[in-house]
């Protein structure tokens, strides 16, 4: 047996394996989770033109000014204003020709058409045509995922569609002779499923557009069957039967259907039976069973592969430095991703680190990310962290 590989092999191995799908265009509303292919240029400026960032007057030269008119988004005040001349403004509105600084409306004076100041007027307050950008300018670049303020810069730059890789088809299989499909109709000895559902919703918040079939029991002509139903699919990722028991069947069950073995086991906990097989294009995944060593090998391989075949810039999860707000022991042998919970005083690493304990998972914002064999860490050491929220993807 070969000794497991470590993280960044096993993960630069997997992302080898796979390529950004092909091209084609979205409209901008619809293009959550996906990645820009080609760069988002502005079509227009923003703001366009002068506006002003405050509710007051658009003034002209020194106080007191007499006011001739008012200037409201979407309607500009269209005269050029001289020394001592002002309009009344809101926010978002254009500025008038010939203004040159906004009088808060909390610092003015008003009788009749006559302002007076309580405070200078400021250009301060002014928002200068291009301040965010100038037409031309590139504002997403490729590999970019879109999300709500991707799509929201696209539509300011005038951009009704983006050019964005196909969304990779994502087959998610689970088995195990113990699993039940429906969580409220389940006796004991059964188990409810749960890495179907979760691993699903994080192949969609990588990207994916995801099958996911019923439970497959341990039986290695079923799974054979399973995975030739998803032949369609860019990547195959079946969670459990990934180790060595005797009813784990996924290692025969993949040879039995003409699946090479790419690499098997990885040097980290949990997740370490983690293995990829591949047939001509087609990859599996094949995840270690327990549901936390499911969601850390998904968060760290599955979420990963879809990325790259998504186009994405940056494929594998960022570490960020965080501070511990309680002491954590030494490394164990592996690698270990550590469920941890943040507080505003920084993370507490949870007691119950079993790689079947789901609601230290589930209270969990963080993984730890902890060397083997790493010293014990005291409180207010920052070690790395991955964000779960964002899938690590910063
Ligand atoms: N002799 C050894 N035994 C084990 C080793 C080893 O190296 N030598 N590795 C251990 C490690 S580490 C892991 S992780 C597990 C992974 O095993 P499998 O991938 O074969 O997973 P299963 O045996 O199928 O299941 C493990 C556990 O998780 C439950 N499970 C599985 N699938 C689901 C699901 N979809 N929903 C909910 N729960 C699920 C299952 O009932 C088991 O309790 O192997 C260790 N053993
Ligand atoms: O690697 Mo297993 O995932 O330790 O439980």
């Amino acid at each position: 047996m070969t000794p497991p590989l470590n993280l960044e092999d096993a993960q630069t191995r997997l992302l080898a394996l796979l390529q950004p799908l092909a091209v084609r265009t979205y409209p901008v509303d619809g293009s959550a989770r996906l990645y820009v292919a080609e760069k988002v240029v502005a079509r227009r400026s923003q703001p366009p033109v002068d506006l002003s960032a405050m509710d007051g007057y658009a003034t002209c030269g020194g106080g007191p000014w007499f006011l001739k008119g008012e200037s409201r988004a979407g309607a500009p005040y269209d005269k050029l204003l001289g020394k001592g001349d002002a309009v009344r403004i809101s926010t978002g509105a254009q500025m008038p020709l010939g203004a040159d600084a906004v009088l808060l409306q909390e610092d003015a004076q008003v009788e009749g058409t006559d302002l007076t100041a309580n405070a200078p007027p400021t250009a301060r307050f002014i928002r200068r045509a291009g301040l965010d950008f100038a037409s031309g300018d590139i504002l997403l670049e490729p590999g970019t995922r879109m999300g709500a303020a991707q799509i929201a810069l696209a539509r300011a730059g005038g951009c009704g569609s983006v050019v964005a890789h196909e969304r990779p088809r994502v087959a998610i299989i689970e088995c195990g002779d113990e699993l039940c499909a429906d969580p409220q109709d389940c006796r004991d000895p059964q188990i409810p499923a749960v890495n179907g559902a979760m691993l699903t919703e994080m192949a969609r918040e990588a990207g994916g557009e995801v099958t996911a079939t019923a439970p497959v029991p341990d039986d290695a002509d079923a799974l054979v069957r399973a995975i030739e139903s998803q032949a369609e699919a860019a990547l195959i990722v079946i969670s459990g039967g990934a180790s060595v028991g005797p009813h784990d069947l996924v290692k025969p069950a993949l040879e039995a259907a003409g699946f090479a073995l790419d690499f098997w086991r990885v040097a980290i906990k949990p997740g370490k039976p983690l293995l990829v097989a591949t047939r001509g294009d087609a990859v599996v995944l094949g995840l270690p069973g327990n549901p936390v060593s499911s969601f850390v090998t998904g968060f760290l391989f599955m979420m990963p592969a879809i990325r790259r075949m998504a186009g994405a810039r940056d494929c594998v999860p960022r570490a960020v430095p965080l501070r511990l707000a309680a002491p954590v022991p030494e490394g164990g042998k592996r690698r270990e991703f550590v469920r941890a919970a943040w507080t505003g005083d920084g993370v507490i690493a949870a007691d119950v680190q079993d790689s079947s304990a789901l609601r230290p998972l589930a209270q969990a914002q963080v993984l730890i990310d902890r060397a083997a064999g790493a010293d014990p860490a005291k409180t207010g050491t920052f070690v790395p962290c991955y964000l779960l929220e964002s899938g690590g993807y910063a």
